[in-house]
């Protein structure tokens, strides 16, 4: 990423996010389960940011707060900025697909009884609009007439290409892809990656989300590490490729030894279920370096150039 990218204002700031879900036990006894706290991420123009972090840590749900499209049983707070201007629930529709485009977890997002050709390019599709759609069937191996086909009748693989095609091609500054390869083969899923690193290029800003921390750090510019719900690390994605020693949270570390390459060594335990989150830091229960203080409520600070959520990291 260039010097003058890093200096830009951010297209999308996350401020102290919280997402709680109102919930209903046996009987009449209601509670609210906090699933994302204070939760806080920046993407500049040019930038990718991967999210990484393990099943039930929020990913899907911070994209889905962004975009405005969480449950009615939701209560949210904290603020999400997109280019200097606060975004209430309205303002997140109007830009859904025009400015903010995200490519869902889910290929159920299509439209079943809409051809696949208008789902990518819209109802009134412009000349250009049709020709970038033709382009990018064609660098994602869809062949012309799967445009007239119906959901149903194309593979999960082929979906998730199309899901990829319409955010691409919406041709929005910002674009959050949430698991954009699974289902792909590996030369499908590296094209999806290298699209979305020539959109970055292009001065777009991109959010990946992903379990795959490896394929996170070899495409991203920076990585923020969720865990039960908020970021415990956020850090250039070169600290990530040179190794251990240059991350900062035993949560991150812990990642990165457990993959196949470093000699999978997995971290006993489990991330807390968000009804019994533990008190202050969220990763305490499993951390070897535990003491008293982490009981307290932790900040993000910076250390190194990056930022952590523990009061042990140096
Ligand atoms: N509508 C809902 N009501 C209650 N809890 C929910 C709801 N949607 C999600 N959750 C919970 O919120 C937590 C975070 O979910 P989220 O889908 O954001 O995880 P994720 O990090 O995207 O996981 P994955 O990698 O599996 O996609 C999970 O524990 C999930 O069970
Ligand atoms: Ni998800």
């Amino acid at each position: 990423m260039k010097k003058e990218q890093i200096e830009k204002e951010p297209v999308l700031r996350v401020e102290d996010l919280s997402v709680s879900f109102h919930m209903y036990d046996k009987g009449l006894e209601q509670y609210d389960l906090k699933v994302i706290s204070d939760l806080s991420l920046d993407v500049r123009p040019g930038e990718i940011v991967a999210i990484a972090g393990s099943s039930g840590s929020g990913k899907s749900l911070l994209a889905h707060a962004v975009m405005g499209i969480l449950p009615e049983n939701a209560k949210v707070t904290g603020k999400v900025i997109f280019k200097g201007e606060t975004l209430d629930q309205k303002k997140k529709e109007r830009l859904r697909g025009t400015e903010i485009a995200l490519v869902p977890q889910s290929v159920a997002y299509l439209d079943p009884l809409m051809r696949v050709g208008k789902q990518v390019t819209g109802c009134d599709p412009k000349k250009e609009k049709q020709k970038s759609q033709k382009e990018i069937f064609k660098r994602f191996h869809l062949d012309e007439k799967i445009e007239r086909y119906y959901p149903f009748q194309i593979s999960g693989g082929m979906a998730r290409r199309v899901l990829v095609s319409t955010a691409v091609i919406s041709n929005t500054s910002l674009i959050i892809a949430d698991e954009p390869t699974p289902g792909l083969d590996l030369e499908m899923a590296l094209e999806a990656l290298k699209i979305f690193r020539e959109l970055a290029d292009e001065g777009k800003a991109v959010v990946l989300i992903t379990h795959d921390i490896d394929l996170a750090f070899h495409i991203a510019d920076r990585i923020a590490v969720f865990y039960a719900g908020t970021t415990v690390e956020m850090a250039k994605a070169e600290d990530f490729r040179k190794g251990m020693e240059e991350l900062r949270h035993p949560y991150s570390k812990a990642l990165w030894q457990a993959l196949p390459q470093n000699g999978f060594r997995p971290i006993p335990g489990f991330q807390p279920y968000a009804k019994y989150l533990p008190k202050g830091c969220l990763f305490s229960p499993r951390c070897p370096y535990k003491t008293k203080e982490c009981e307290n409520n932790i900040p993000m600070r910076e250390v190194r150039g990056g930022y952590v959520r523990c009061i042990h990291a140096t």
